[in-house]
């Protein structure tokens, strides 16, 4: 069965420009100012740290749609990368068990060398489909992403629309048990968040995992069964979206 844990997962990252002047001076406020930011640290290299998460633990089961909320900063894409198996845990613990869907940005998994067709194939291989289930994928996709001729020219010569409904269609056809998504794949035109919405839809259906991050209260309120607000890292609140939104409204967002 589908599930995630993540328990006390923090996360952080050196800041690599801290000779340039400016930053040196920020950091150096942050650090020791009258209100030392909690965000900044020196690590036993003494190099200057930024924490994005610190102490972050949930469960997610079947049938549950979580959406990730806060300011810009707030940890949101980290805590996706996280679960997607991009960052490595510096703390705690990440256990993802089903097989995931991640449309965090469209380039990731693909190779632009290759045509739409050729990256299809190559996921349907990496995913051990057999022949026919990839010929399937591969029409599904193909009257999905609507692409035409370009389905057979590299990903390189393709639009920006073009690579994100390619994108899209893969993620969401070879069924993923946990789908991990950046709210701006629900970008792009009406027609084409109407079949995406109809997909997704589709996914969630089957009692699996949607964990989606966004900057619309409309989209969490629309897609998602629980909510978490996040703010410098850390987690704000927790809960069913008609408890936490109105109070994420209240506080100015
Ligand atoms: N690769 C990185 N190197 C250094 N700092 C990073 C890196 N990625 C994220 N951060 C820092 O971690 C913190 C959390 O960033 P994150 O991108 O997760 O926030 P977010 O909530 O997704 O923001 P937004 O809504 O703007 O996309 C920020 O302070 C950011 O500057």
């Amino acid at each position: 069965m589908a599930g995630i844990d993540v328990t006390s997962l923090s996360i952080s990252f050196p800041l690599y420009h801290g000779d340039a002047r400016s930053l040196k001076k920020t950091m150096k406020s942050a650090l020791t100012g009258k209100a030392p930011s909690s965000r900044f640290a020196r690590d036993a290299r003494n190099r200057i740290m930024v924490q994005a998460l610190t102490d972050i633990s949930f469960s997610l089961n079947p049938g549950e749609r979580l959406g990730l909320i806060g300011r810009n900063g707030a940890g949101k894409t980290t805590l996706l990368r996280a679960l997607s198996g991009i960052y490595e845990p510096v703390e705690g613990r990440v256990v993802v068990r089903g097989r995931v869907g991640t449309l965090l940005d469209t380039s990731l998994g693909m190779d632009p060398e290759l045509s739409g067709r050729e990256n299809i194939r190559l996921r349907g291989l990496f995913f051990g489909l057999s022949d026919m289930a990839i010929r399937e994928v591969e029409q599904d996709v193909e009257s999905f992403a609507d692409l035409g001729a370009f389905m057979d020219l590299p990903l390189k010569t393709y639009s920006s629309g073009m690579s994100l409904r390619l994108a899209f269609g893969l993620a969401t056809a070879i069924m993923p048990e946990i789908l991990i998504m950046d709210e701006w794949f629900m970008a792009g035109d009406a027609t084409f968040i109407q079949r995406a919405e109809g997909r997704i839809a589709g996914l969630v259906e089957g009692a699996e995992i949607l964990v989606i991050s966004s900057h619309m209260p409309a989209i969490v309120e629309k897609w998602c069964t629980r909510v978490l607000w996040m703010e410098q890292g850390k987690i704000v609140m927790d809960g069913r979206p008609a408890d936490v939104l109105p109070v994420y409204l209240n506080a100015g967002h």
